[in-house]
């Protein structure tokens, strides 16, 4: 609220008070000075020109708060206190105060005034919480009376001195205070804002004047203070005027402002918007354009991935066709040669087979010669029991080369033998099987040959067949030897070979493979001149070492079940039986032939043996199986029609490859003691019968199954060559399938580049518009920095302006307020001194017949007692006026008591409203509430709306002669004129 004052004043600088006048005054200040430096109070003599005295503490007081004009003619007794007040600052030399204040008065200093007061009485200080506003200062022992009051003082906080000018003090000038009895008279200040400071008090006894002049002077100084209050209202009509005028353009600037702002924030908006979706399209094209270039990139990738891969094909492609088309004269080239060599070969592979043909014959036709039975003698050494013994030998070894040898008997007798091969007892296991390894050419070429050896017990036989682990036998050597020609002949011939071991012992054949040995085997035909035995066990062989195996297993299984195993296997025969399924590859002969080893149990006769139980049947079974061996060949000797294979296990097992179309061998063992003369005769007379047998040319053992398989293979291989055929037409057709293929491939390859050329070209255009938009993009945040920063700027000038707009507002309202309030106050003040004349006219009126009735003396009380109820009434209007006036200042009230004045600030509220303001009427501007305070949007639509309203109609209702250009009700404005006409008139 002060603020409001103190800009209302500052607007109006014209507002000035008269120039202090020194001389004029007639007060000593040189003195005062001097007085108050040593007393620190100064008492200052009854001055008759007390008018002037006013006069000058209005000018020293530089304030309009003074009720100017103000006299009391009467006046004939004058007190001024001067209090030193410590903390003031010396004060200006044109303000009229000379004093300065050397001492600060602390609350409780008092001091006496009967050195200044010349009626005897005295003043107290009381300086009380200053600070708070609440002091009051008391004055005891005056003598009653009237006074008028003058009081300096300076509220230090308080910043009226923008006002008032620097240090120049606020004064109450002729206040006017009845003192009674008691003589106490007490200033009080309460309610101050600031820290009042007192410089001076000053009391005056008020003159005595006469009733007549006191009225006149009283009217004049009424009309004075009117004429000025007149001013003054015309002046402030004026400021509201200028306030309202400023009020209202700064409404409009601020109007237009803010409809700029508007613009600008919409236009901003707007830009923002389009900048917005600008940015956002820019986003999108640029991540279309980057998943379009990943995509093509992908593309790109995958195409030169693929053209790589078709061109290295295309090259291959092209490579292999032109390999093709230049092997292809190679190509007949080489099937003429190969034609050629076929034919060839053909050629050759006839006359190998003619050969072979003529070679199998002549060696058969050597077989033959030597005999399709031949016999091989061979003799043991004497034994070291024979030698022991002295045994002599009974052979004859001198013509052994012959095959040749000679039985000694009787001494000196000599029986010659002759056989195939005689061996003598030097001759060793490879001498033997060296005479007979043809038979396994034989049996390789598709013969059935059968070895056996022959004797009595103890000659060798099993020696000669087996041999031992270091001097291998004919069944070894016979099995290697064919291992060995069947290898050479790996080109020509593909041979399977099994082995089978059977023992024959009691006329039961005894499979010795077998893991179930007490099987009974029979011997059965299979085809024409092939006997087997089914569920023999064949063990297939591939090699010499395996052979070995089977022979050691056969060996084991025959000593089992024996308790002597030379007497069990001197009983028994020993069969060997090698299997050879043949297959000529150039002829697709197909053979199958078999090679028996067989070592038989020993001859012996029975008479010299002299056995009984078992041993005899066993004997005899030997017997009758060798007797049946010597009739199948005394029947094949005698060319009988009837061979008696079957009259033994023996030779029905041998059957196919004993005699007819087969090759034998016969070893036959003898002793050269003299002790087996005998079984020795008998042996080399069984061989000479043997050997005397001739079987005829031997045949080959073809094989008819395998020949027609054979013919079967020889029609698929027909078909396959035919198949083959075609399959090289197809591939000839392939090729040049795939020529074509290759030229397409070519065709699709130049197509790949020329497509991805054109991707190049739109790859580029894409980076090109890429580039294009990143560039746009920049551009554009570019930009849209600018605008933000200018929207930026447009914001701090549009804040900027409302708080401009805001404090002129406030100031206006509060200029408008305050200036409202004093016309309030005027009106109310010229009503009321209105009403007052209005009384006093109508007293002088009732006072005249009075006056004309009654004698002077006793009429004159009457006067004074109404001229002094009138005085007060003017005073406590004056003061009324002059509390009002002073914007709050001081108070003076005629109720408080009749010998107390009290002087009070008058509070305003801070939001603009005015205490005691008992108008409902009076127009008062809407405080700006709190919310609303500091806020831009609200003060431009709400202050407008609330001064078009209520502020216009006011302020042309009281500026009616000064302004007829405000708008308003031409009736009302002209009843209002009058009515103020009326009032200022008076
Ligand atoms: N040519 C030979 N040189 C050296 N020792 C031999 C010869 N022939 C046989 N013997 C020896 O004579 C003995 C009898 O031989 P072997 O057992 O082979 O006769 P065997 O005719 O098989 O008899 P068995 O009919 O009883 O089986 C053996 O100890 C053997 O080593």
């Amino acid at each position: 609220m002060e603020n409001y004052e103190l800009n209302s004043f500052q607007q109006k600088p014209e507002f000035h008070f008269p120039e202090p006048s020194v001389s004029s005054s007639g007060f000593d200040w040189e003195k005062a000075k001097n007085l108050n430096q040593e007393t620190e109070v100064l008492a200052m003599e009854e001055d008759e020109n007390e008018e002037s005295l006013a006069d000058l503490m209005v000018c020293d007081s530089g304030s309009r708060l003074v009720p100017s004009g103000f006299t009391n003619p009467c006046c004939t007794e004058e007190i001024v206190l001067f209090v030193n007040a410590g903390a003031m600052t010396p004060m200006e030399s044109d303000s009229g105060v000379k004093f300065l204040a050397d001492k600060f008065f602390e609350g409780g200093d008092t001091f006496q005034t009967e050195e200044f007061i010349n009626d005897g009485g005295h003043c107290s200080f009381i300086y009380q919480s200053a600070r708070l506003g609440n002091f009051c200062y008391r004055i005891d022992n005056l003598p009653p009376g009237d006074y008028f009051l003058d009081l300096h003082f300076i509220l230090s906080d308080f910043d009226i001195f923008s006002i008032v000018g620097s240090n120049k003090p606020l004064q109450l000038v002729g206040a006017r205070v009845a003192i009674k009895d008691d003589g106490i008279l007490v200033l009080r200040f309460e309610g101050i804002l600031g820290s009042p400071v007192v410089s001076g008090i000053c009391v005056r006894r008020a003159p005595k004047t006469s009733e007549k002049v006191l009225r006149t002077k009283s009217i004049a100084k009424y009309e004075k203070n009117i004429q000025d209050l007149k001013d003054m209202l015309e002046r402030k009509t004026d400021e509201c005027y200028q306030s309202w005028m400023s009020w209202t353009a700064a409404n409009e600037q601020l109007e237009k402002v803010r409809m700029e702002l508007d613009n600008k924030t919409f236009r901003t908006y707007s830009l923002d918007q389009t900048l917005e979706k600008q940015a956002d399209k820019i986003r999108d094209i640029s991540s279309k354009y980057e998943h379009d270039q990943k995509s093509w990139k992908v593309a790109i990738n995958s195409l030169e991935q693929k053209v790589k891969v078709m061109k290295r094909e295309h090259s291959q492609l092209s490579r292999e066709a032109h390999e093709c088309v230049d092997s292809i004269p190679d190509l007949h080239k080489m099937v003429f040669a190969v034609q050629t060599l076929v034919e060839q070969c053909e050629d050759l592979k006839v006359k190998y087979n003619e050969e072979q043909i003529k070679r199998r014959k002549l060696h058969n036709q050597v077989q033959e010669a030597k005999g399709n039975i031949r016999v091989f003698c061979r003799c043991r050494p004497l034994s070291k029991p024979e030698t022991i013994a002295g045994c002599a030998s009974v052979i004859d070894f001198d013509a052994a080369k012959d095959g040749e040898l000679c039985i000694l008997s009787n001494g000196s007798t000599k029986r010659p033998f002759k056989f195939d091969r005689v061996y003598t007892p030097k001759d060793d296991q490879v001498d033997v099987f060296a005479d007979a390894a043809p038979m396994v050419v034989s049996v390789l070429d598709g013969y059935n040959v059968c070895i056996f050896a022959y004797g009595q017990t103890g000659t060798g036989k099993t020696f000669t067949m087996e041999g031992t682990e270091t001097n291998r036998g004919v069944n070894y050597r016979t099995l290697e030897e064919l291992f060995k020609i069947a290898n050479e002949r790996t080109e020509t011939y593909t041979y399977n070979i099994s082995v089978s071991v059977l023992e024959v012992y009691n006329e039961q054949i005894r499979d010795l493979l077998a893991i179930e040995t007490s099987k009974k085997l029979e011997i059965k035909q299979a085809s024409e001149g092939f006997h087997h035995i089914p569920g023999i066990v064949e063990a297939k062989v591939e090699n010499i070492r395996q052979v070995w195996n089977v022979l050691q297993a056969g060996s084991s299984a025959r000593a089992v079940g024996s308790n002597n195993v030379n007497e069990h296997s001197s009983r028994s025969h020993c069969m060997l039986c090698i299997m050879v399924r043949a297959n000529n590859l150039i002829t697709g002969e197909c053979t199958k032939s078999k090679l028996w080893l067989v070592d038989l149990a020993g001859s012996e006769r029975l008479a010299k043996t002299d056995v009984q139980g078992d041993r005899l049947k066993e004997a005899q079974n030997i017997n009758r199986s060798l007797s049946a061996l010597g009739d199948v060949i005394s029947a094949l000797a005698n060319k009988s029609s009837h061979i008696p294979y079957r009259n033994s296990k023996l030779t029905h097992l041998l059957q196919d490859s004993l005699g007819g179309d087969s090759k034998t061998l016969m070893f036959v063992q003898i002793s050269p003691s003299d002790q087996d003369l005998s079984e020795t005769l008998s042996s080399l007379n069984f061989a000479t019968r043997v050997r005397g047998v001739e079987l005829g040319p031997a045949r080959k053992q073809i094989d008819t199954s395998e020949l027609q398989k054979m013919k079967t293979m020889l029609d698929k291989a027909k078909q396959e060559s035919r198949s083959k055929d075609e399959s090289l037409k197809k591939l000839e057709e392939n090729l040049h399938n795939l020529e074509s293929k290759a030229k397409g491939k070519d065709q699709v390859y130049k197509n790949q580049l020329d497509k991805i050329k054109e991707l190049e070209g739109q790859l580029e255009l894409k980076t090109s518009l890429h580039c294009q938009s990143e560039k746009q993009v920049l551009h554009l945040s570019e930009r849209l920095k600018g605008k933000e920063e200018s929207c930026s700027r447009l914001q701090q000038k549009v804040n900027d302006l409302e708080n401009k707009l805001r404090e002129q507002i406030q100031q206006s309202e509060s200029s408008t307020l305050i200036l409202q309030h004093k016309i309030k106050e005027l009106e109310d003040k010229v009503r009321e001194q209105e009403k007052q004349l209005a009384s006093t006219m109508t007293l002088e009126s009732a006072a005249n017949p009075l006056k004309s009735s009654t004698p002077v003396e006793s009429k004159r009380p009457i006067r004074e007692e109404i001229t002094h109820e009138a005085e007060h009434r003017i005073l406590r209007s004056l003061n009324s006026v002059n509390r009002r006036g002073s914007q709050g200042s001081v108070l003076v009230k005629e109720n408080d008591a009749p010998h107390e004045v009290v002087v009070r600030k008058k509070r305003l509220s801070r939001n603009g409203e005015v205490e005691n303001n008992n108008n409902n009427n009076s127009v008062v501007p809407t405080p700006v509430s709190d919310n609303n305070k500091g806020r831009f949007s609200d003060p431009p639509k709400h202050v407008p709306r609330v001064s078009r309203t209520t502020a216009k109609p006011i302020i042309a209702s009281q500026r009616p002669v000064a302004r007829s250009k405000t708008s308003r009700d031409p009736v009302q404005g002209i009843k209002e004129r009058d009515s103020k006409k009326r009032m200022w008139t008076r």
